[in-house]
């Protein structure tokens, strides 16, 4: 894959989920190398979007091109690590029996285990059954296990949602490190202070994106060094305007090939969602 092409195109994506449009017609590339995040208010759609970049959505309409191959492709399980927002990992087992539990479904490495574990600052948790770390622990165990096999692009839903800010400033960290490594990352979270740390912000708002740009690009478009302001501008403005619509969103050129297919994400995980009835393929 050419070194420039987007990690990421959506292209006209629309998902319905409950008998309602939770994703309406979204258009978006995000560039390699950066941490893209995806904001806006709960229920805007932002996990909806993410499951149909994981392959493990039905969607109504549009394609979606994940490292140049459909959303879902099995050639993609090993290259997408994924951390749902619910915890990933199995309560019963030690962290560093999840780890070699997800290690070996992924047929990753052996050592893989030890090194995520140094990477997520797990180490001396190791031997520690799951459903007694603290919250923050959680967190770090499912990003343990999404960064098994040394994935290109991270897509974490909401994972600093409930941690108190010193571990959010921790993993928010992380995320900086493993983009200085190579890695792309895309971060969702409902807490607008969030979005001064990613290099490129997606704005969502009621199934919408409204704003696919940079934060300085989004601080000059609408005249305020607040990201929280920004937003309320921008959502404002579009609503005196009719529409707070994708045309806000500038794409980025890609393959815009293919589309979601039957296959499922990186792993199956407990918990990943299997109470969403109807949402897998
Ligand atoms: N399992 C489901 N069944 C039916 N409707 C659902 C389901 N999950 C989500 N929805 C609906 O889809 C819409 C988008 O939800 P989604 O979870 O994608 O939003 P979100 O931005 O990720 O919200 P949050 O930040 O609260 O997780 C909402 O209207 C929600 O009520």
């Amino acid at each position: 894959m050419d070194g420039s092409a987007p990690v990421i195109d959506v292209q006209g994506l629309r998902v319905v989920r409950g008998g309602r449009e939770a994703v309406r017609g979204v258009d978006f590339g995000i560039p390699p190398g950066e941490v893209t995040g995806l904001l806006g208010p709960s229920g805007c759609g932002k996990s909806s979007l993410m499951r149909a970049i994981m392959g493990v959505q039905v969607v109504a309409g549009g394609t979606v091109t994940v490292l140049g191959r459909p959303a879902g492709h099995p050639g993609l399980r090993r290259r997408v690590g994924y951390a749902a927002q619910t915890p990933s990992v199995y309560a019963d087992l030690t962290v560093a029996e999840n780890l070699r539990y997800f290690a070996a479904v992924l047929r990753a490495p052996r050592s893989d285990a030890e090194r995520v574990l140094a990477e997520t600052g797990l180490a001396e948790s190791r031997k520690q059954q799951v459903g007694r770390l603290s919250g923050g622990q959680r967190a770090r165990a499912s990003l343990a296990v999404a960064l098994l096999g040394s994935p290109e692009l991270l897509v974490l839903d909401e994972p600093t949602v409930g941690l108190d800010p010193v571990l959010r400033e921790e993993l928010w960290q992380m995320f900086h490190t493993l983009r200085r490594s190579g890695t792309s990352l895309l971060v969702s979270s409902h807490v607008m202070d969030e979005a001064g740390r990613c290099d490129r912000l997606l704005l969502m708002r009621q199934g919408r994106v409204v704003a696919a740009e940079t934060p300085d690009a989004l601080r000059e478009r609408t005249g305020t060094p607040d990201l929280e302001q920004a937003f309320l501008r921008l959502v404002r403005g579009g609503e005196s305007a009719g529409a707070a619509g994708p045309s806000a969103a500038p794409r980025t050129p890609g393959p815009g090939t293919g589309g979601p297919t039957g296959g499922h994400g990186r792993h199956e995980r407990p918990g990943g969602g299997s109470a969403d009835t109807g949402a897998r393929p």
